[in-house]
């Protein structure tokens, strides 16, 4: 249901605010020679940029001018190689080759103006790679330091890649480490890579406590929400991120896919256990308490996420730069809102939990301040504190999650109310003092009459 505040966000993000505004100098086309080219490279990394994300796009477009191609080109490179690793299909008969490519990308095609790769992927992420020579060509015009993360990123990351290639962490020995592990590989390595650009141009220092292990962190946060939230969606496409140690504890059968039975009625491809518990087919075959379980692995998963929160407050806390605070605190907030909603939710089984529209643009626009945003993950913890199912065996954990977070950000929290009581109360007082006015100027006409 839409809501006064989160219309008025929405509308205001997108007409009024310039709180994301493109700090991405696209050169005019027509200029001659190799700056026409890069022009028309910028030109094309931009638009595809827009289309391969859902969530970067805006915020990497508002980062300081001399890092904005640094972070663009970073993402755009990671994604070609995520979108290598993603494919399904392409290499399902040669996982050698998939395993090649991860392996060979930082070091010989990168960079290489003539490389490009056909038929993987689908839509902007095939094209992406069509014409990777785009990237490579703007990529080998930046100094050499961002040239250096960005390589040095990318080929610790398609090692990781490839290590998992076969290995479906939902199979096999998956354990929590192995989780991390790869959680590490594919989204901690972004933060420190981001981490030591920031350092490179200037923007934060490393005195200042630019800091490896809180970058992981952040990466590990928005990693783990996605693959707890993308639970049904991979499991569609053949893939299975839930690390087994952890589903095995509650699912009743060795498949991960109990948790979303296929049924014959409603709610799309797959209806929920929760479904299938009050048909009277599929309720034999899934009772409640398949949806028990599966509420309650989800639920172990949404802690074990939590966890990281204190460490991504304080990465956030030690940034000085605006624009880069809030390049890495609006996904932070996102994905606190986005696993507050997945908590508990039987909906994460049937389909895809998604945030508000108006909801996101009312976190974007608040996420100016370290204390406005310490403000939204007290709010978020607080809701999943109070949310926690009495039964839930994964209560302590939860709780002691929740309130380390609730305790981290109190002071920013009631700071906020405050503000917010004194902005609510000022319309008020505006109309007092002027009935006020107006009494006295009348009542002195009247009394003088
Ligand atoms: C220090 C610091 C800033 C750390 C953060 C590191 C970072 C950005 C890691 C990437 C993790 C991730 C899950 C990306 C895809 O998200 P998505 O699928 O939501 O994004 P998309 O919309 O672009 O596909």
């Amino acid at each position: 249901m839409a809501r006064v505040d989160e219309l008025f966000s929405a509308v205001w993000l997108k007409f009024g605010s310039r709180a994301l505004s493109s700090n991405l100098v696209v050169p005019k086309a027509g200029a001659a020679g190799a700056a026409a080219g890069a022009a028309s490279d910028l030109v094309f990394c931009d638009r595809i940029l827009g289309l391969v994300s859902r969530s970067f796009a805006a915020v990497i477009r508002q980062l300081p001018a001399e890092m904005v191609l640094d972070v663009l080109l970073f993402y755009l490179v990671l994604r070609a190689l995520d979108t290598i690793e993603d494919d399904m299909e392409a290499f399902k008969d040669d996982e050698a080759a998939k395993c090649r490519h991860l392996t060979a990308f930082a070091d010989s095609y990168l960079g290489d103006e003539a490389w490009s790769l056909d038929g993987v992927g689908e839509g902007a992420e095939r094209e992406l790679l069509q014409r990777f020579g785009a990237v490579s060509r703007l990529f080998n015009r930046l100094p050499a330091e961002s040239r250096e993360v960005i390589r040095d990123i990318t080929r610790r990351m398609g090692a990781g890649m490839a290590e998992q290639v076969g290995v479906d962490l939902g199979q096999g020995t998956a354990d929590l480490a192995m989780y991390n592990r790869y959680c590490h590989a594919v989204a901690g390595l972004v933060g420190e890579g981001l981490t030591r650009s920031f350092v490179a141009r200037g923007f934060e220092s490393a005195a200042g406590g630019a800091n490896y292990g809180l970058a992981n962190s952040m990466g590990l946060f928005l990693q783990k929400t996605n693959i707890l939230r993308d639970y049904l969606e991979d499991y569609v496409d053949g893939r299975a991120f839930w690390p087994q140690s952890v589903w095995r504890e509650f699912a009743r059968t060795s498949d991960l896919g109990e948790f979303a039975r296929p049924t014959a009625h409603g709610g799309g491809l797959y209806a929920s256990a929760f479904d299938a518990a009050a048909d009277p087919q599929g309720g034999a075959v899934i009772g409640k308490g398949t949806r028990t379980s599966a509420l309650a692995c989800l639920n172990f998963l949404v802690a074990d996420a939590l966890e990281l929160v204190p460490d991504s407050l304080e990465y956030l806390r030690r940034l000085r730069t605006p624009e880069v605070f809030r390049f890495s605190a609006i996904p932070q907030v996102m994905a606190i809102a986005t696993l507050e909603a997945c908590f508990d939710n039987p909906q994460v089984f049937s389909g895809v939990v998604k945030i508000r529209k108006g909801q996101a643009a009312q976190l974007i626009l608040a996420c100016g301040t370290m204390p406005a945003v310490e403000a939204w993950f007290h709010d978020f913890a607080t809701r999943i504190k109070r949310r926690t199912p009495a039964d839930d065996p994964s209560r302590p954990k939860i709780l002691a999650a929740a309130e380390e977070v609730i305790r981290l950000t109190a002071a920013s929290a009631a700071e906020q109310r405050q503000r917010a009581a004194v902005r609510n109360a000022l319309p008020a007082a505006a109309v007092a003092v002027a009935v006020a006015a107006l009494a006295t100027r009348y009542l002195g006409v009247f009394a003088g009459a």
